[in-house]
């Protein structure tokens, strides 16, 4: 089972770094590296007996690794052994070189030891993988590369110490090849590399993650800055708005989403409305007047308004009710549309740009860091980050992310798999509850709307988004597999925390 998201502060990612600093904290606080290795190894081993059969039956091969990861692993074979399994350590480095703490805890192993054997380690009924956590610091290579290659491709379950080794916890990206896990253990608090992708996938899924606490005070964490987060709700908890008995729709704010011309009517809808299922109080639409008439046909809930002009869109923006703005989703790509978002943003709203917002920008080279201090918040997927940022490497997604964010004083919502919303204060979250079904086309329209639907309640910036986030991810987990876009739209409702 992996870590309960409505536990307080189960939202805490800790990088590998960070990581160090909570065990040196409790190791400076009167807990010893052994006692914790202790701990850390006997859960492991605790694990691992559930992945067995409970007649005790079956082979165990540990593969220690040259630090303290491979101490955990000789702690996980001790505990093994002395409740009955088979189990022997195979170790990848030399014993002898073995230093510190996991020097300590390789000296009571009295049980086989035994050398490098791949046919081994593919036959085994479970390998736990000891050989990196977080002090992996370059490619794997050469033979622990093979070692990897042949755990991979046998038939044994396999159990990963902290991280799958090979996977940087940092990033969630693998440095050359990496073990892939069907559980993994790790201590105190995920890490970022659990919940971005791949790095979940080689760890086991989230729900095979296990957190386990090694006796690390939370007190610890005073004198960390943390600013990674998992998308979940105890990270956002406090900042949705629940209206009260007599909570007015004008305190929930009100959107206006600009809409564009034929083909693409359809995603200013989805956008106007799933602000709406959102919780904004009002939703108005504004579209030219070629498009007027049907845009007013579609919609029953949403206000439809016409302009032409970025003068007439003013003029709609004179209503100070206004607070939120989307502009994006089938406005069109060009001058005229970067001329129309440069006025908005002069207006000082909130704001919302999204896919032809993005992409004009990017040709158009606008500073968005000149209207520092206002809430923009900019939805790119890897296509259109590459556009709007094409110094920036995409290797590293979270890291990215922030640099964007930092680049342009903007919250970017990085889209894929595990999308990361990130705030020019170097704050960032990862998301990890959008099914694979989720993406369709209209389906980052709806996620458009949601955010702006979300925003228009005044609640504070960064919580706002990532919740909107997770909303939408959730949304397509109610709606479920062979989804449509707009089926998104009922499923916010039934999705609402
Ligand atoms: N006292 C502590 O600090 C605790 C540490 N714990 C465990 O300790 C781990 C971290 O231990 P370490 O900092 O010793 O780091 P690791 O044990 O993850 O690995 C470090 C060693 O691997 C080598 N290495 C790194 N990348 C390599 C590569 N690509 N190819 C070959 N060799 C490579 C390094 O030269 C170094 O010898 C955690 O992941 C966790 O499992 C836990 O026992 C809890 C307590
Ligand atoms: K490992």
């Amino acid at each position: 089972m992996g870590l309960d998201p409505r536990l307080p502060e189960s939202h805490i990612l800790l990088s590998p770094h960070q990581m160090y600093a909570a065990d040196t904290w409790a190791m400076q606080n009167g807990t010893s590296g052994i006692t914790l290795m202790e701990r850390a190894g006997k859960s492991v081993a605790e694990v691992a007996t559930e992945m067995m059969p409970h007649n005790g039956d079956g082979t165990i091969i540990v593969l220690c690794g040259p630090g303290n990861n491979g101490g955990d692993g000789y702690v996980a074979a001790r505990y093994l052994a002395e409740w009955g399994y088979t189990v022997s350590v195979m170790p990848i480095s030399d014993i002898m070189a073995l230093k510190g703490d996991a020097a300590i805890m390789a000296r009571p192993w009295i049980g086989r030891t035994r050398p490098m054997d791949l046919n081994a380690l593919k036959s085994a009924d479970l390998v736990i993988d000891a050989m990196f956590g977080a002090g992996l610091d370059r490619d794997i290579e050469g033979d622990i590369a093979a070692v990897i290659e042949a755990v991979n491709e046998g038939s044994a379950v396999v159990l990963a110490v902290d991280l799958p080794s090979g996977l940087s916890g940092a990033t969630g990206q693998v440095q050359g090849t990496a073990i892939q896990a069907d559980t993994s253990v790790t201590f105190f608090s995920y890490k970022p590399g659990h919940i971005l992708t791949p790095g979940r996938y080689y760890s086991g899924g989230i729900d095979n993650i296990h957190v386990v606490d090694i006796g690390i005070s939370r007190d610890c964490l005073a004198d960390i800055q943390v600013n990674t987060y998992w998308n979940t709700a105890s990270l956002w908890q406090g900042a949705v708005f629940h209206p009260g008995p007599s909570s007015h729709k004008y305190d929930r704010g009100h959107v206006l989403v600009l809409g564009g011309r034929e083909p693409a009517l359809g995603a200013s809808r989805l956008a106007s409305l799933a602000a709406l299922r959102s919780g904004c109080g009002l939703s108005t639409l504004a579209c030219p007047s070629e498009s007027y008439s049907i845009q007013a046909t579609a919609l029953t809930d949403v206000m439809v308004r016409r302009y032409d002009s970025s003068f007439g869109l003013l003029s709609i923006m004179a209503d100070k009710r206004i607070n939120t703005i989307v502009a994006g989703p089938g406005l069109g790509v060009g001058e005229k549309t970067t001329e129309t978002i440069l006025a908005v943003l002069n207006e000082r709203r909130r704001t919302v740009l999204d896919a032809d917002a993005l992409t004009s920008l990017a040709r158009q080279m606008v500073q968005l860091s000149d209207y520092s201090g206002q809430d923009i918040v900019l939805t790119p997927h890897d296509g259109e980050f590459k556009k709007m940022f094409p110094d920036i490497s995409l290797d590293d997604r979270l890291s990215a992310a922030r640099q964007a964010a930092r680049q342009t004083d903007c919250v970017i919502v990085l889209k894929g798999v595990s999308t990361i919303v990130a705030a020019p204060d170097g704050r960032a979250s990862i998301a990890s509850n959008a099914p694979a079904w989720l993406s369709v086309a209209g389906a980052g329209d709806v996620l458009a709307g949601i955010i702006a639907g979300v925003l228009a309640q005044g609640l504070p910036l960064f919580e706002s988004v990532s919740y909107a986030v997770w909303l939408h991810g959730k949304s397509g987990e109610v709606a479920g597999r062979g989804l449509i876009a707009s089926d998104l739209l009922p499923a916010i409702a039934k999705s609402l925390p």
